[in-house]
């Protein structure tokens, strides 16, 4: 143990949803770099787990040492999912998230990069994310293409949900080194439409087209 006070503070724990917490940014990037250590490793883990050839004995005796990981992590726990959470510096964060949350190993995870009209990722998927015989999931492709279109929805300045997300399989996603991208195609009142499309080194493999829905009494956050 390092002897750092837990984190985040007691009063801002809260279930779901947005939760207002007074930690400084300095704090929270600590702090999400600890997570992102451990979570690497857990990440790790699913892989070496999905792949072990090892014996049955083995396998036991893992998983009641796994067993005893899992009971110190649950010493203290927040009381539901971990929400997006944000401080007076409007330094957000959301590391629950399945797709990009730094404490969440079920995300590859994807790093967005925000260009001024363009929405891009570079992303490796391994093992974790199969579907067909070494292929990506089209449910892990749907997951992803998702999350990249509502940020290039967003533009980090609104609040848009996917209303209509329609997939086209073109050929087979290889797993491995994938780039994603999206951008926004047109606006209409509060619809926003995206397109979005997953690439290997020859081409697109899937494209997408996505109805984003700024909720009523949402900010529109300004023109891009
Ligand atoms: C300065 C302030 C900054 C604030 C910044 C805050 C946050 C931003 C920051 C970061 C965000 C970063 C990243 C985001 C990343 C990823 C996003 C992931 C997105 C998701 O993973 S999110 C989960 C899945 N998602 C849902 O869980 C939605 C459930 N659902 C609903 O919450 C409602 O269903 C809703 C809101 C969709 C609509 O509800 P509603 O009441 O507003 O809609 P309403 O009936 O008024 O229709 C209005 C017009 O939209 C058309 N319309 C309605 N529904 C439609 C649909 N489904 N498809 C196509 N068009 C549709 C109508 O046809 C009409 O069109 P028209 O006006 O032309 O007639």
């Amino acid at each position: 143990m390092t002897g750092r006070r837990s984190f985040p503070e007691e009063s801002a724990v809260g279930v779901g949803g947005f939760v207002r917490e007074d930690t400084p940014t300095a704090e929270v990037d600590r702090r999400e770099a600890v997570m992102a250590s451990l979570t690497g490793t857990v990440r790790e883990l699913i892989d070496a787990t999905i792949r072990t050839t090892v014996d049955d004995d083995e396998v036991h005796r893992i998983r009641d040492g796994l067993a005893a990981l899992v009971a110190r992590l649950r010493t203290a726990q927040l009381p539901g999912p971990a929400g997006i959470r944000y401080n007076a510096e409007l330094r957000s964060w959301n590391w629950g998230n399945a797709v990009m949350g730094a404490a969440n190993a079920i995300a590859p995870p994807l790093r967005v990069q925000h260009d001024s009209s363009v929405c891009h990722a570079d992303v490796v998927l391994g093992a974790a994310y199969e579907g067909p015989p070494g292929l990506v999931h089209g449910g892990v492709s749907a997951m992803l293409l998702d999350h990249i279109m509502g940020e290039a929805a967003s533009a980090m300045r609104r609040t848009a949900f996917t209303g209509t997300l329609t997939m086209r399989y073109r050929r087979g996603t290889p797993l491995g080194p994938l780039h994603l991208e999206a951008s926004i195609v047109r606006e209409e009142g509060r619809k926003i439409f995206v397109a979005g499309s997953i690439s290997d080194a020859g081409g697109a493999t899937v494209e997408a087209d996505g109805v984003f829905i700024q909720p009523v009494g949402t900010p529109a956050g300004g023109g891009r």
